[in-house]
């Protein structure tokens, strides 16, 4: 069967029993052949406990063995979250023609918008989802024009949150900074400061007809310096940890944390930017909304030199430009 894409199958196509061939992953790639490890869970943590528990034992910890934690306590209300998730559920509802007239370019570098996938290569498997992208913050670079319409709160809604969403980014980055032994507003500053980007991802992985076939975002490691996501409370997130997937459990009202590229490379390799990957079903459509936080293009990120020095710790990363480093990123070129 020809499929002209993504939307097609997934949203006109409905009755569609057999999988495509674009989606269907090579062998070693299934989810069927390359099943989550049992008996193992990812670290949580409440930021309820006191500072220095949470620097010594608790965060910085899973970032540097996991590169990953869930929060909870996190002081990002139930009601603003169900609220986003609201907003972004009726927007995926709209029919299909109305979200394609927000559609993205990514090829010729139109990032935002709606989407089904950000790197692109003839070559390579297609994704199980489709998506919608759009800067957060700063608001002197926000263009809110390009923003879902619909739901009319759509906007007001966002922006609340990822104004919580950045009082949570600079706890997290303040104790990642005292985990190296680093004054606490070290991580933040070398990402710039107040310039600091939020994008925000809303991720929608619609009912699959041959899911132990397909994948829906493939592993990857996110270029950014921090991701906060959360999932609409349907499984799919599965984290690598020591030569083996790890499935991430929902649970309710906490908020996942994944360490990025950007940190990896500050912290010369002590914080681990997990690698992760999302499974989809044949039941339920799975939705997560993702706020990846990122140093403006031409910031220079590379070692820190408090970490680094030329016997015992040399740096293990180059220093360039975050453009030049997503440049690299999405066309598959060496850092
Ligand atoms: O949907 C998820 O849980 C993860 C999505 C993801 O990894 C991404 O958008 O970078
Ligand atoms: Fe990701």
């Amino acid at each position: 069967m020809e499929v002209e894409s993504f939307q097609d199958l997934a949203y006109n196509g409905g009755t569609t029993q057999q999988l495509p061939p674009q989606f269907i992953r090579p062998s070693h790639e299934r989810p069927e052949n390359t099943k989550a490890i049992e008996g193992v869970t990812v670290p949580v943590v409440s930021l309820s406990q006191p500072h220095e528990v949470l620097v010594d034992q608790q965060v910085s910890k899973a970032c540097m063995e996991w590169g990953f934690v869930m929060v909870t306590n996190h002081g990002i209300s139930s009601t603003l979250i169900q609220r986003l998730k609201e907003v972004g559920e009726g927007f995926f509802a709209l029919p299909l023609k109305e979200k394609q007239a927000y559609a993205n370019d990514a090829a010729n570098g139109k990032f935002e918008g709606y989407g089904t996938r950000m790197i692109k290569n003839p070559d390579e498997k297609t994704e199980w989802l489709d998506y919608f992208f759009h800067l957060a913050a700063p608001p002197a670079k926000v263009n809110p024009q390009i923003w879902p319409k619909h739901p009319p709160s759509y906007r007001e809604v966002t922006e609340e949150y990822n104004k919580e969403i950045l009082k949570l980014t600079d706890k997290i980055l303040e104790l990642l900074s005292e985990g190296l032994g680093l004054e606490p507003n070290t991580l933040k500053s070398s990402l710039g400061g107040e310039d600091i980007e939020a994008e925000m991802k809303i991720n929608h992985y619609p009912p699959c007809p041959q899911p132990e076939l397909a994948l829906g975002v493939e592993p990857h490691t996110d270029m950014c310096a921090l991701t906060l996501l959360v999932p609409n409370g349907v499984a799919g997130l599965q984290v690598w940890k020591d030569g083996n997937w790890v499935a991430v459990d929902c649970l309710p009202g906490a908020i996942l944390v994944h360490v990025g590229d950007q940190i990896e490379v500050l912290s010369n390799g002590k914080y681990t930017g997990v690698l992760h990957r999302t499974l989809v079903n044949k039941e339920r459509t799975r939705m997560s909304w993702a706020v990846f936080i990122a140093p403006p293009h031409d910031k220079v990120i590379g070692p820190l030199t408090q970490l680094v020095d030329d016997d015992q710790s040399p740096p293990k990363y180059s220093t360039k430009t975050f453009a030049d480093y997503r440049y690299r990123k999405i066309n598959k070129l060496p850092q």
